[in-house]
């Protein structure tokens, strides 16, 4: 178990009594502190021959960082959700307490999941350019760590002011699109920034990233479109491009914007997005409604 002590909700923690309840079912469990991403990823390589489950506990940031070690690896995965946003956990239908999230890995029920690439960076949930980059960028980590969820809201207000337009061509599986936009979001998972939906019919494990653009529109109507795009549900809205597919290529007039992955900064455009179907084992919550069910998958 790797435990990420920045993560927002480390602090006050208690893993002690779950721990416990995982030795008592017989699971033989080493904790570990991380101290940075190169510590966590290194850990992970070292015990590679040995691990049965890395159990990362932490926020979407720390689960980011080992994603392509897990991968590497081919280590299952599970989350004792201890961040901001918690938006990977709930792609997988772990919400609750962490009672219940050691409840899930006790339990034990797993799932192939996809993971987003782009420039060669991985992502569980989505990467975003324009608008949302502009959000983290005014979510300084101090506002973060005081205001947990309530600091997005915040930052999508100051952001807003100084949304700018760039024109774009995608390119979805070979079909390709030009439109203007002033905001761009590829997800792979269900959830971002956290509890927003990404489309109403993304899930974590369909094989395919979703892309929306919203495109240049008045402040008032942003506002408006807010409690749509909150819910996934932009495909009810004019003035939002969607699109799905395995393969999205983005070019954008200017080039160079920043593209950043599940919240961290990683490349710029243009971007090349792949989606890596069923890349990683996770432990996920049994019957999570949040999930397309395998049979539907296969079909
Ligand atoms: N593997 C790691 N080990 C140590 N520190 C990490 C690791 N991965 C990321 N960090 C640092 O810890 C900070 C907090 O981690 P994380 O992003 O998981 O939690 P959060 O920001 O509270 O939650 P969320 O990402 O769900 O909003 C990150 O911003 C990053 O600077």
């Amino acid at each position: 178990m790797l435990v990420n002590p920045a993560s927002r909700n480390a602090a006050g923690a208690d893993l002690d009594r779950g721990l416990e309840s995982l030795r008592a079912a017989g699971m033989e469990v080493e904790l570990l502190e991380s101290s940075s991403v190169e510590d966590s990823r290194r850990a992970i390589r070292d015990r590679c021959a040995h691990l049965e489950l890395v159990i990362v506990a932490g926020g979407d940031g720390t689960i980011s960082s080992v994603a392509g070690t897990l991968l590497d690896c081919k280590l299952p995965f599970a989350i004792l959700p201890l961040g901001t946003a918690n938006d990977l956990a709930r792609s997988l239908g772990i919400e609750g307490d962490l009672a219940a999230a050691f409840e899930c890995i006790r339990a034990d029920h797993r799932q192939n999941i996809d993971l987003g690439e782009v420039n060669g960076h991985y992502f569980f949930n989505a990467a975003n350019m324009g608008l949302g980059t502009k959000v983290t960028e005014e979510l300084e980590s101090e506002a973060k760590a005081r205001l947990g969820v309530f600091a997005y809201l915040k930052a999508v207000i100051a952001a807003l002011t100084h949304a700018e337009q760039f024109r774009v061509e995608a390119q979805v599986d070979g079909e390709r699109h030009r439109f203007h936009s002033i905001q761009l979001a590829v997800g792979n998972g269900r959830f971002y920034g956290g509890g927003n939906v990404i489309d109403r019919d993304a899930r974590v494990n369909d094989g395919k990233l979703s892309l929306y653009s919203l495109r240049p529109q008045r402040l008032w109507e942003l506002l408006t479109l807010a409690p749509l795009l909150r819910r996934g549900e932009h495909r009810l809205a004019k003035r939002v491009f969607n699109a799905a597919g395995r393969e999205i290529r983005i070019r954008t007039w200017p080039a160079g914007m920043a593209v950043h992955a599940d919240g961290e900064p990683v490349t710029e455009t243009p971007a090349m997005f792949k989606v890596i179907p069923a890349a990683l084992e996770a432990v996920v919550a049994a019957r999570a409604p949040v999930l397309q069910d395998q049979e539907s998958r296969q079909s």
